[in-house]
């Protein structure tokens, strides 16, 4: 497996499993096909409500003796209704405590929005949205500094984050974001926000690599786009694969987390180490961006800062 080397000199793995909607058996299983498949690095989020058994199936790893701890990478996502600083310890630990371990090598504001804490995970507002709470970045950022300040996590980071706000963050801070997780795919390439962040040496973690595959926006389905089939037609790959061997190509700076729990798709995604895009195919899949978010933040949380 290919790494990238974090700003605390941490290796990620440049690509890992996603786990939003893995829920279950089915979330269970996902955790154990992808660790056989050679997967070492996953995402995992408290706000995804599958922390129990994603915990019980690295625990059944740990047991069997296939790996030690150290090595995986795992991270998680402090979620918007404890970005209170005082909250901040107590969710990581209760995290911790739901995974069953001692520590994260990776912890990440979810989003840079807060939400009131006491109404539920997904507190409304009277339009719908999700309901906000006036908590600076930065104040939350303080308290993530300290968890890692104290060693109780590897690296920091904050997910979300367009380019003001993580210029603001990167200026303000004493520990500066080991990653920015965003979502990232051929037809939302966000280039000003990869080449910041690679100046700033921040890394990026691409999410929704395969634009949900037309699970949520059919428009932006990496699995069929008739660009993608045609490429990979000419390596023997899938489309899902093209899409995902272009983000490796694309920057060193990236890594991606493809999510599926089906074990064949499993293998799909991480067979893309054994060919290379050439030039001419990444210049045609870089023609593909159309700043299409599959998760458009302002829709979300009516805080319009991101298009
Ligand atoms: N920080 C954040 O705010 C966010 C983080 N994330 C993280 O990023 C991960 C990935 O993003 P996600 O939004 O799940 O979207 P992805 O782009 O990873 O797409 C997942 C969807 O594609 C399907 N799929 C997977 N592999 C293939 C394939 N080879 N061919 C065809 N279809 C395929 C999956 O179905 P099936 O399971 O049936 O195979 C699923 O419906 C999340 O799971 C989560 O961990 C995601 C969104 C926001
Ligand atoms: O991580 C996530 C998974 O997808 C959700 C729905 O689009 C997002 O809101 C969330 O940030």
């Amino acid at each position: 497996m290919l790494h990238s080397t974090l700003n605390t000199k941490a290796q990620i793995p440049r690509l890992g499993l996603g786990t939003w909607e893995s829920k279950g058996d089915d979330g269970y299983n996902a955790i154990l096909d992808a660790f056989d498949a050679g997967y070492r690095s996953f995402d995992l989020a408290y706000a995804y409500g599958n922390e129990e058994q994603v915990g019980r199936a690295f625990k059944h790893i740990f047991d069997s003796g296939k790996a030690k701890r150290e090595d995986l990478f795992i991270t998680s996502k402090l979620w918007c209704t404890v970005h209170r600083p005082e909250l901040v310890l107590p969710a990581y630990q209760q995290t911790l405590k739901n995974l069953q371990l001692d520590y994260l090598d990776l912890y990440l504001v979810h989003w840079p929005f807060a939400m009131p804490v006491g109404e539920g995970d997904f507190p409304k507002d009277e339009q719908g949205f999700r309901k906000t709470e006036r908590v600076p970045l930065s104040a939350t950022w303080k308290a993530m500094e300290e968890l890692y300040e104290k060693g109780l996590v590897k690296a920091i980071g904050v997910s979300n984050t367009p380019v003001a706000l993580l210029y603001e963050l990167y200026c303000g801070c004493k520990i500066i974001p080991a990653v920015n997780q965003v979502e990232l795919h051929p037809f939302c390439q966000q280039p000003k926000l990869v080449s910041f962040c690679e100046r700033i040496g921040v890394h990026l973690t691409a999410y929704s690599p395969l634009g949900r595959s037309g699970g949520s926006h059919a428009e932006v389905n990496a699995s069929t786009h008739p660009v993608l089939v045609e490429i990979g037609k000419k390596h023997n790959k899938s489309a899902a694969q093209v899409a995902l061997r272009w983000q490796i190509q694309r920057s060193q700076n990236i890594s991606i987390i493809p999510k599926s729990t089906r074990k064949e798709r499993i293998i799909e995604n991480i067979s893309i180490f054994d060919f290379e895009l050439t030039p001419a195919e990444m210049e045609q899949i870089a023609k593909l961006d159309e700043n299409r978010h599959v998760v458009d933040a302002a829709a979300l949380f009516n805080v319009p800062i991101f298009n």
